[in-house]
Parts: C-alpha cells; structure tokens; sequence
C-alpha cells in the first residue's frame, strides 16, 4: 500500500512544503507531491502533521505564525543537523511530524539538551505527550534561546509550561500572557533545581555538579551545539545558562504562584524573557551575545583583578561592557557573585584558587576536608597547621597530588601605609646637597686604601681576612663641599652590598688597580653603575707601582664600553695612588665637578627619609642602625620606621661618632632606638608619631610573616619536587647566621650562585645573631647544615646540635665558606683538617697586670684550656677575637692545662678586651683521616 505526497496534502490540507519539511526531518524521502509514500510512511507523517496541526490551529487564532513553528522536534537526525545562522531563527526544516514526536518523546525521557531551541521543542512536544516527564526534566534545563523568534518561543513555551499550562494552550489561551508565564516557571524550577546545591557557591557548587550531575549534559546538545557561534555550548552554556538563570530568577518577577512580587518594569514577554530571549534588535546575533556575554562579562570582571590578558579578551570585555550597560539599562540586572565569574573562565572540574591561602581557605574553597590536604603536604614535606598559608607552587603541587585542578592567581596587594609623607617636592623647595658615591672594583685594587686615604684613616689593618666585610659610610669636605662616601666591599660576596649601595649611590667611583687592569669584579661593577644608570669616575689606582700601566687600563675600559675622555669618551679618569697619596684631590674634585653636573638636590623642609646602610645588634646599645638620609631632615628624637621595625630615635650620631641634634639630606647616621635590627637596603621614614611608625612596622610584620610562611612551604616543596624531577639530584640544605644582616646578604648571594647540576644551593633559613636552638630544630626537620658567620652557638645549643647530628660550622671569612660549600659540592666534603673544641673558660673577673694587660679570671666550665691551644673570645654569641693564649695560670704558677671545674688565671695574645661572662673557647685543628 502505498501513499501520493499529494494526497496527503489533501488529506491533512496542508502545504508541500510541510510535508516535505516534516518528512525531510524524518528521514522520509519526498521528492515531489507525487511521490508514492509507504503507507507506514504516510501514517506516521499523517500522525505527526495531525497532531501539529492541532496545536497550532489552536495557537493560531491568536498568532498569525505558522503553525509549522511551533513544530516539536528532536531526533537523532535533529541533534546533528547544523544551528540556524546567528541571529536567525531556526529553519523549517526543523519542523517535525506527528510519528517523529513518539521518537522524540522517547528520547527526551533519557536525555535532556542543553540547547536552547531543542529543549523548548521537546517542551512543547512533552506538553502534550508526557507532561509530567517533562516538567521533572525543565527543571535541569536552561531558559529558551533567543534563536527562536520571541513569537516562536512564546508558542513553543505555552505549550510545555507545564500539564496544565499545556492543557491552557489547547484552550487558546493568550499568547502573549504564556510567553510571559512560561520562562518564568521555568527559571523558577531551575532556581530549585540549584538550590540542591544550597548555599554554595558556584565554584564548590560545580564540583558538586560535574561529580553528581554529568546526566544533565547530554551529548547530543552538545554535538548540536557545535556550529561556529554556539561551539562552546556544551559546557560554557551549561555553567553561563545556569547562572542567567540564577539572575533572571533574583531579578526578574513572575505572576506565578511561587514567584514574589518585585518591581518588574515590563510586563511583555520581551521584558520577562530572560536577558537572552529578549528579541534581536541589533545586527549582531544574539545567540552569540547570548552564549557568550556572561562568560565575556566575567572575563571583563576577572581581568580587572588579574592582569595581563591577551587581546581578544579584551575585546569581548570592552564589548561587552557596552552590552551591558544597554542591559542595565532596561532591567538593571544584579551583578553576580565573583566567584561566579572566575568560574566561568576555568575549565571543566577546575578550582579557582587565590594565593596566599591557608589550608583551612583551600579545603574550603575545593571542598576537601583539612585532614586530606594536611596529609598531602605532608606527603610532600610539608608540615603543616591549618593556619598555614600556602604559596602558588605549593598549592599547585597539593592539586597535583590530590587529583585536582586548580587554576592559581596571586593575589598582589598595594599596601597604603597611611602616616607616611610620600608627597612629591616641590621645584621651590629643593635645595642643593651633597653627593653620595660609592667605591667600587676588583678586590684588593685598593679601595679601602683609597677611602682611607680620602679621610685620612686606616681600616685596612683592622679587617678581618684583610677584606672590609660591612657597608660603612663616611663624609670628607673639599674646597668647603661635602661628599658621602659609601664604602663598599670589593669580594665577589658582597655583589648584593655593592649592588644595593648603587642603588643609593649618585655616582660610583671605579677603581681599577693600574698594575692589574680590568678583572671580573671590576666587570661586574660596571654593570652594576650602569643598571643603575649611576655615573662613574674611575679611580686609575696603584700609579706608583713599577708594573703600572695606565694606557691599558683605558684601553681594557674601552673594550668594556667605558669610554674615558682621552679615548673620546665622557667617562672621567684620574690616575691616583691611594699609598702615596697622589691624585686624590684631583679625584675629589672631579667627583664635585661631576655632581654639580647632577644638579643634586632635596628638601630639608619635611620628614626625612633613605635607606638603611648598615644595622647590627649591640647588647647593650640595642639595635644600631647606619642611615643614609636623602630627602628631608632626621631630627633626635623623632619616630622613625625601618622596614619592619620603628621606634624613636634616642641617640643619633655622624660618622664620626658625635652626637647631633638633626641630619639634613645625603647624611649618613648611626641611630638608637629602634625596636629591632632592619635590614640592610630598608628604605626608612620619619613619622610625626610613634603609634603610627609602630602600626606601620606592625603590618609590615605581618605582611613579611605571611610571605615568610608560604616562602618557606615552597622551598620545601621546591626541593622535593627538583629531587622527584631529577632524580638524583640533591640539594644541599643550609641555615646562615649571621653577625650583622650585610654579612648574611652577601653569604646567601654567594652560596645561591654555586648551584650545580649535580647540587643545588637551598638557603632555608638565614637571619642575624648567634645559632640558636630553633635553628637546630629546622636543621633537624630539613636535613640542613647550619653556617655562622662571626657566631658561636651556646653549649647547650651545639649539644643539642650534636644529639641531633647536626652540623654546625662556623667562620669568620666568607671566601672560607665559600670554599667550603664548593668543595663540599664536588665530593670533597671533609676538610683535610678539623677544628676540635678543647673546653671552655668563663671569665668571672678581669685585672690589670702591669707589662702584660688585662687578665681574665676564668673558671673552666667545660673540658680543659691548653696553653699552646688556640682560642677565641666570645661574647653574647658573637666572635670578639682569635688568636692565641699568652699566660695560664693557676694562682701565681704557670700552667701547661687546666681542667674543667678549676679557676685560671688567662691572658690572651696582644689582645686586652676580655670582660666578664666573656666566654674562651679554647681549640686546635686535628688532621682528619680521608
Ligand atoms: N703600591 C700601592 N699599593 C696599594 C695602593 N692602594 C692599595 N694598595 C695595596 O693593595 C692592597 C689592597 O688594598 P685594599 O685597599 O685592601 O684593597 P680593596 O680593594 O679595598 O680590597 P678588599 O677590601 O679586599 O676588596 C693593600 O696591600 C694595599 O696596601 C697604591 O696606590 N699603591
């Protein structure tokens, strides 16, 4: 039996083009009216056009749209035919017949779209055959797509409102009233449908949703969706739809019995319809401003919090903006929540994680419980507290650990430190100053002999390991003209000191040994002076020695991009000899010349401000800190904070150690009187208030606490993570103590450069002051040695050192731990000989004995003191003098030893400053056996 098309047109008196449209959908061949149909091809178009028709007739006497568009459809066929164009509704062909509905119907009980259109088409469809089953499955889906012609929607949305809403339609309802009505309940079961997640937000709630909610993606919306402008549908729309939903739901009123009353301002479907149903009025597509505007809104939102996004999104944001400020326009639609648009942007199943955050924040934030985080970190050497804060590698590597996904970004704070005079000078308040320089070049080319020379001291002698360890600053005045001078170090280990004494520093003074010529730290300087785009003269040094030649040292310059000006450059160059004297004063000179070219100037009319140069701790003193103030005048007297500390000034004194009452601008000063050692480079400001210098130390504190914390949890993982990558690859652990904070800088830069491929350099910890039992610990948990510079630990603590088999090694040149630390990487770790603690003496009293000097009255506390054994004096932790015993005495005899638990009288070579409850450590170095 078979059917004509024609026939069928008769039969059901509709066009051609609906049965061909219908049947194109089915997948029935029509090639003309008068093509034979099957019959069981004929009765199912007949069913479905019937059924169709039905519908629409009735919808019809109050539209005049063609039934055709109200057409439910979704098969297999459906979901892979391509989207209507951007903008445009969706072709007829899209229509369907009565026999498509049953495959439909079918299928829409096990999957439901994601596509707009589809999913108001199966509503439709369902209204009239399943309702209930529908009704259950709109409360997952998304609101109507703007694809759809409004009067298409409104039809379609009629229909499947709900069982009784569908039954409404069939009785004419109006059209107008139901496309109102319908998107709204739909939002409203979606509302329900998120408030299964209840109170969460979005960011836990998609984790919640992508472990227990996959099924509400169904496949073949996703595949439908894959046209050019909808390509992201699948899971963009899903999360962007949820969240329109989540708007419209809050923003928008409905005359259902569950919505409350709100001030809707339009009451035309238009107005009702979610932001994306609203009808196309623009040239551009809807359907693309409606898939992605709230995903492009958010990425407008992310990146005014995160910099640096690629041009395209900003793009989208700047576009969208526009967008929507028309939107606000006419529905000021409440800005959603930030989480809400992070979200947005990540992947499938990521978690947006802002560094620093604390175990606590993570667990909550990726919804896992403290416990499984605390024991991830553990498992990668982590100890920590829930209050702990973790960095961006680390919360990295527990998301690696953990199975999860996470997208960091740091979190960067501009700190306003209120109380601080930051303003900018005025041209009329400025006045001339003093020029501060700095002495740089290749070790030993005579740079603490040029300074001595300049102030006419001497340095060199007192320095141990005859290099100068600590950033000191002087004065001299020539031709009535004051000039500062940093004095710098010259050893590879002080690149940090130099560095940042080149950074305060107006112009750098090279000096560059005429016997030697050009050297790497000399090469070094030079990059230093120009990275700090400083001027520099160079100190052609040592003219008096037999093997000087100037003319190369010009000429090596030259090859090094300094031009001096006898090779046409405008580099100055004086030819000196810092031992005889020679040329200094033309070299101060042109140092004037060179400033006055400078035109330095500052304002000696407001708080003063500069870096600290120097700082130490003294017993007795308390902490000591050499300013070099280059703005503003510092006043006795006044409060001052110092990077992380403050306090008031109680004494201030000038580089030549006499008190003053103020300092005016490009003077350096040692000062008492703040709570705690700065670091060397702080930047310091006079405050008018000590609360004030103390609130902003404070949150400093707290700010370096919290960077320290997470620093510290890196470093750790660091190591871990580089053994895990290179295999066998270690890293050598070290803790710096350190005498003063410059020494420490300087060491930390030095070791942190010998990194190998076979060993890296860890610095764990570092800080100033003697070694203290907390260090050990660390020690102890990190496997790290521990390295003192000019300190002794206490007894108790190199006890607890060698309990614990900690290594404790202690020096008072650098190059030697530098050389250590080398040689300790290249499997030469023992050193040929050992240094072996004798015993120790407390002094109890000293006494003057004439032709010899100062006795100490000891009692030996530990082991025994030889006579012929070396010894060094410590005081507070810190190393006063090495050297040798000159007189041991038991009462008035001479004594070879004394043991522990007797009194002695000693007397330390050339040396007298030995006071009370100083401590001589007596030793002698062992040969090891290898
Ligand atoms: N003949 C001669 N020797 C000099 C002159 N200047 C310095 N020296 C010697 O060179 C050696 C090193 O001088 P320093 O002033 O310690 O050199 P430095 O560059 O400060 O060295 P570090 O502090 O170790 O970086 C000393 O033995 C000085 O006596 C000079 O003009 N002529």
């Amino acid at each position: 039996m078979t059917k004509k098309v024609n026939e069928l047109m008769t039969e059901l008196g509709v066009s051609y083009q609906d049965i061909k449209k219908a049947a194109d959908t089915m997948g029935i061949e029509v090639k003309s009216e008068r093509t034979n149909l099957a019959q069981k091809d004929a009765d199912r178009l007949n069913d479905t056009i019937s059924k169709l028709k039905g519908l629409d007739s009735k919808s019809d006497k109050n539209n005049n749209k063609p039934k055709i568009k109200a057409v439910p459809i979704i098969s297999k066929d459906f979901a892979h035919k391509p989207k209507a164009p951007v903008g445009k509704p969706m072709p007829r062909k899209a229509e369907s017949t009565d026999g498509e509905v049953d495959e439909v119907k079918a299928k829409s009980e096990v999957k439901v779209t994601v596509d707009k259109e589809v999913k108001a088409e199966v509503k439709a469809e369902n209204a009239e055959a399943k309702p209930k089953t529908t009704k259950k499955k709109t409360a997952v889906k998304e609101k109507p797509s703007d694809e759809v012609k409004e009067s298409k929607v409104a039809n379609k949305e009629k229909a499947v409102a709900s069982n009784e809403d569908a039954e409404k339609a069939e009785g004419k309802p109006n059209k107008g009233e139901e496309a109102a009505k319908e998107p709204e309940k739909k939002i409203e079961k979606k509302e329900e449908s998120y408030e299964n997640a209840p109170n969460k937000p979005m960011r836990f709630k998609k984790i919640f949703d992508a472990s227990s909610a996959p099924k509400e993606e169904p496949k073949p919306a996703r595949k439908k969706s894959s046209d050019k402008d909808g390509r992201k549908d699948s899971k963009k729309d899903e999360r962007g739809g949820r969240k329109n939903d989540k708007r419209d739901g809050q923003s928008r009123n409905s005359d259902s019995k569950q919505s409350r009353s709100s001030s809707r301002p339009q009451s035309s479907a238009a107005a009702d319809a979610p932001m994306a149903d609203k009808p196309q009025t623009k040239g551009k597509s809807k359907k693309f401003f409606d898939k992605d505007k709230d995903k492009d809104r958010d990425k407008f939102k992310h990146e005014k919090r995160s910099e640096g996004r690629n041009s395209k999104s900003r793009f989208f944001d700047e576009r969208n903006l526009e967008k929507q400020v028309k939107h606000r326009k006419k529905k000021a639609p409440k800005v959603t929540e930030p989480e809400i648009e992070i979200e947005e942007l990540l992947p499938e199943g990521a978690v947006a994680v802002t560094v620093p955050i604390t175990v606590a924040g993570l667990a909550e934030q990726a919804e896992i419980s403290v416990s499984k985080i605390i024991m991830s970190l553990m498992k990668l050497g982590i100890m920590a507290t829930v209050n702990q804060t973790l960095d961006k590698d680390t919360v990295e590597m527990l998301g690696e650990d953990l199975g999860m996904q996470v997208v960091v970004t740091e979190e960067k704070e501009e700190v306003v430190e209120e109380g601080l005079d930051l303003r900018e000078d005025k041209e009329n308040e400025l006045k001339p100053r003093a020029p501060i320089i700095t002495v740089m070049g290749h070790v030993d080319h005579g740079k603490t002999s040029l300074l001595d020379a300049i102030r006419n001291t001497n340095v060199t002698a007192g320095e141990s390991g005859g290099i100068t360890q600590h950033i000191g600053a002087s004065e001299v005045k020539i031709n009535g003209k004051k000039i500062v001078f940093l004095d710098t170090p010259g050893h590879e280990a002080f690149t940090t000191m130099r560095a940042r004494g080149a950074q305060v520093t107006d112009i750098a003074v090279l000096v560059v040994a005429a016997d030697d010529s050009v050297k790497p730290q000399t090469i070094e300087s030079i990059s230093h002076a120009k990275a700090a785009n400083v001027p520099m003269i160079v100190a052609i040094n040592k003219i008096d020695k037999p093997g000087a030649n100037v003319d190369r040292v010009k000429k090596d310059l030259a090859d090094r991009g300094v031009l001096v000006e006898d090779w046409g450059g405008d580099v100055i160059s004086v030819p000196v000899s810092a031992k005889k004297g020679e040329g200094i004063t033309d070299l101060l000179e042109m140092i004037l010349l060179q400033a006055e070219v400078l035109e330095l100037r500052a304002n000696p009319d407001r708080l003063a401000m500069g870096t600290v140069i120097e700082a130490r701790l003294d017993k007795s003193k308390g902490p000591i800190a050499t300013l070099l103030v280059t703005n503003g005048t510092l006043k006795a007297g006044q409060s001052v904070v110092a990077g992380t500390t403050s306090g008031k000034i109680r004494v201030m004194t000038n580089f030549k150690g006499e008190a003053i009452r103020k300092a005016l601008p490009a003077t350096p000063v040692e000062i008492l009187g703040l709570s705690d050692v700065p670091m060397a480079g702080d930047s310091f400001n006079a405050v008018k208030d000590d609360k004030v210098a103390r609130e902003i130390a404070e949150s400093r504190q707290e700010k370096m606490r919290e960077d320290v914390l997470a620093k510290n949890a890196s470093t750790t993982l660091e190591k871990l993570f580089s053994q895990i990558q290179e295999g066998e690859t270690k890293e050598l652990n070290l803790i710096i103590k350190g005498d003063v904070q410059g020494s420490v800088g300087a060491i930390i830069s030095s070791l942190e450069k010998l990194d190998t491929e076979d060993v890296r350099v860890n610095v764990i910890h570092s800080g100033v002051g003697t070694v203290t039992e907390s260090d050990v610990m660390l020690a102890e948990t990190s496997g790290a040695i521990i390295i003192g510079f000019n300190v002794r630990p206490t007894t108790a603590v190199q006890a607890r050192a060698d309990d614990a088999e900690i290594e404790i090694r202690t020096y008072r040149v650098i190059y030697d731990i530098i050389d250590d630390v080398q040689n300790a990487m290249k499997g030469m770790l023992d050193p040929e000989y050992k240094e072996e603690i004798l015993g120790k003496a407390e002094i109890r009293e000293t006494f003057k004995v004439p032709n010899i000097g100062i006795i100490g009255g000891a009692y030996i506390v530990e082991g025994k003191v030889k006579r012929n054994a070396q010894v060094r004096l410590v005081r507070d932790g810190i190393v006063i003098h090495e050297g040798t015993i000159s007189s041991l005495r038991r009462f008035k005899d001479d004594a070879k030893e004394v043991a522990q638990g007797y009194e002695c009288g000693i007397g330390i070579e050339a040396y007298n400053d030995i006071k009370p409850m100083d401590i001589i450590e007596c030793f002698h170095m062992v040969e090891i056996e290898r």
